[in-house]
């Protein structure tokens, strides 16, 4: 199988995503997790676009990549203008990278409109531009703009500017669907052509625009790409690129291409929960291969099966691209996923124990009132012990007092809550401000509890989400909070549903203290 070459343009067509913005810092420590990864080219960015491109052509002279090539982004020449006097072409050779890479118009519809010069003009305007750049830099791109549009309106015409670029001597012609409307059945035909008039090594570059970029890509390598460009997560102009996540498994794990380790795959998980980080955006849980979401199984007939063997309803081993499976409780569970969570929380259930159904029922019921235990791990766990009877009792809330006031119209409100506990024998009463009657109640609660036991100082409040149940009853309905607390080691989630969102809040912060005190046990024990 040839090498296919894994081209990222995070970093250039990424960025051009609405949304997404990197320091030059963060572009630096991209381009060395998409080294590690095994990428072959690294697009950096446009140095004739911005300072912040050009600086990190210079920073990242200073940063030893293992394998990876730096390739920086421009256009052809702009028109009534020579490549030796033209301020991209400059820049770009300014910037010395390994690579340069230039789009230029294959479109004769974008040389008339966008360009207003003539078909002719635009040819030369390619040739010249490669030419000069194969002179001074090692190895040059060529990205054919909108090659798909531009074939379908005018295949001749289309034809002849790969042909211009060919002729400047350069490495790699890199056919795109730049409007991402191009359909994957659409694509041999106009292969075969392009094979038949150049002999270049050819690459794709798909937009996403009707979701087929990913397929576009995994079709042109079918008809004889060994180039495939796109971006981690999909990031991109509009709708995005073709997502790197998705092709380099695929590449390697269905279509044979060794395009990278199986050590560098199980990092891809990870690669792509850095550059979400990043980018500060949260995570897609729904995408392939890497989303949190992948292999998630839900539906208790799911369950029951990937239990006796995983590929009954999973098309990969997640952890070759570093995921994990897991096994969601629902009121669309059955007995099996009760089983396996009770084995992943090293709890004795049997199948054939009545507790196991009845901690279903429960399940379903609670699901019924509004409860949801997929982002509430810590709570279902809770509620397991609770059932098994292997839960210690740690302390009980006697009673708790929310006050919320507002003396005067320019001040802000204050809150206070009053909580009493009861630890082994011990009542404990305790006062405590804060900034909104839940976050009083979380410090009234630890205050109370500290003394007790002070590892609960440890945990920090990462999420609170609260979720209207839809009852049609508007500030009379039924609340669901969802809170995401942590310690040093871990995160976990807990659930609370009432029709007072404080009672809400107030559960699901109690189940978050009792977690962190049997969590700590456990570790102990
Ligand atoms: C398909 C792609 O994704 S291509 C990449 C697109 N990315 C970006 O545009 C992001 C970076 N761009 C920029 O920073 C700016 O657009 C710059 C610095 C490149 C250019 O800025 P400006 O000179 O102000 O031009 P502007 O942004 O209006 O772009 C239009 C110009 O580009 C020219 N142009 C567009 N494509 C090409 C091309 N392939 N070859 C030569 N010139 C081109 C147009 O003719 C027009 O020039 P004119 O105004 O002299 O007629
Ligand atoms: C070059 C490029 O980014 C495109 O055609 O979409």
């Amino acid at each position: 199988m040839s090498l296919i070459q894994l081209y990222d343009t995070t970093l250039r067509d990424g960025t051009q995503a609405e949304d997404v913005s990197f320091l030059v810092a963060d572009k630096i420590r991209i381009a060395e997790k998409l080294d590690d990864l095994g990428i072959h080219y690294i697009e950096g960015g446009w140095p004739g676009s911005n300072p912040k491109d050009i600086s990190f052509f210079k920073e990242i002279k200073k940063t030893r990549l293992k394998q990876a090539k730096v390739a920086a982004f421009g256009s052809t020449r702009r028109a009534k203008t020579t490549p030796d006097k033209d301020n991209n072409i400059r820049t770009l050779i300014q910037a010395a990278p390994d690579t340069v890479t230039i789009f230029g118009k294959t479109w004769d519809f974008h040389v008339r409109e966008a360009l207003r010069i003539s078909l002719e003009e635009n040819l030369e305007l390619i040739n010249d531009s490669l030419a000069y750049l194969k002179a001074n830099v090692g190895e040059v791109i060529y990205d054919a703009e909108h090659f798909f549009d531009g074939y379908k309106a005018n295949p001749e015409y289309a034809l002849q500017t790969l042909k211009a670029a060919e002729a400047a001597g350069i490495d790699c012609i890199v056919l795109c669907d730049t409007n991402g409307g191009t359909l994957p059945h659409e694509i041999p035909a106009i292969m075969e052509k392009v094979r038949a008039t150049v002999s270049t090594p050819l690459g794709m570059h798909a937009h996403n625009d009707s979701e087929c970029a990913v397929a576009n890509s995994l079709m042109a390598v079918a008809c004889g790409a060994v180039h495939v460009q796109g971006t981690i997560n999909g990031f991109g102009e509009r709708c995005g690129n073709a997502n790197l996540c998705s092709i380099i498994p695929a590449l390697k794990l269905k279509l044979g291409h060794d395009c990278i380790t199986d050590a560098q795959l199980k990092t891809l998980r990870i690669v792509s929960r850095t550059i979400y980080e990043l980018a500060n955006l949260i995570p897609n849980k729904h995408q392939a291969y890497v989303g949190n979401s992948a292999f998630a199984h839900k539906g208790g007939v799911h369950v029951s099966a990937i239990q006796r063997h995983a590929e009954t309803y999973e098309h990969i081993r997640p952890e070759l691209v570093g995921n994990v499976t897991r096994v969601l409780v629902s009121d669309l569970s059955g007995r099996s996923n009760i089983l396996a969570k009770a084995e992943q929380f090293n709890l004795n259930l049997d199948s054939k124990d009545p507790l196991t159904q009845e901690i279903l029922e429960n399940i379903k019921d609670l699901e019924n009132q509004g409860f949801q235990f997929e982002g509430a791990e810590a709570s279902f766990e809770l509620l397991m012990r609770r059932a098994l009877g292997t839960l210690r009792h740690y302390f009980s809330v006697i009673g708790f007092r929310v006050i919320d006031s507002k003396r005067h119209e320019q001040e802000k409100p204050l809150s206070e809550a009053t909580v009493q506990v009861k630890v082994g024998g011990r009542i404990e009463h305790t006062a405590a401000e804060g900034n909104g009657p839940v976050n009083a109640l979380d410090h009234a609660l630890r205050k109370a509890l500290e003394s007790f036991y002070p590892q609960l100082r440890e945990v920090r409040l990462f999420d609170y989400k609260v979720r209207v149940l839809p009852a049609g009853k508007g500030t009379a309905s039924i609340t669901r909070v969802l809170i995401e607390s942590g310690d040093k080691t871990s995160r976990w989630g807990t659930v609370g549903v009432s029709d007072n969102i404080i009672d809400a809040s107030y559960q699901a912060l109690v189940d978050a203290l009792l977690y962190k005190l049997i969590k700590d046990e456990d570790r102990v024990g």
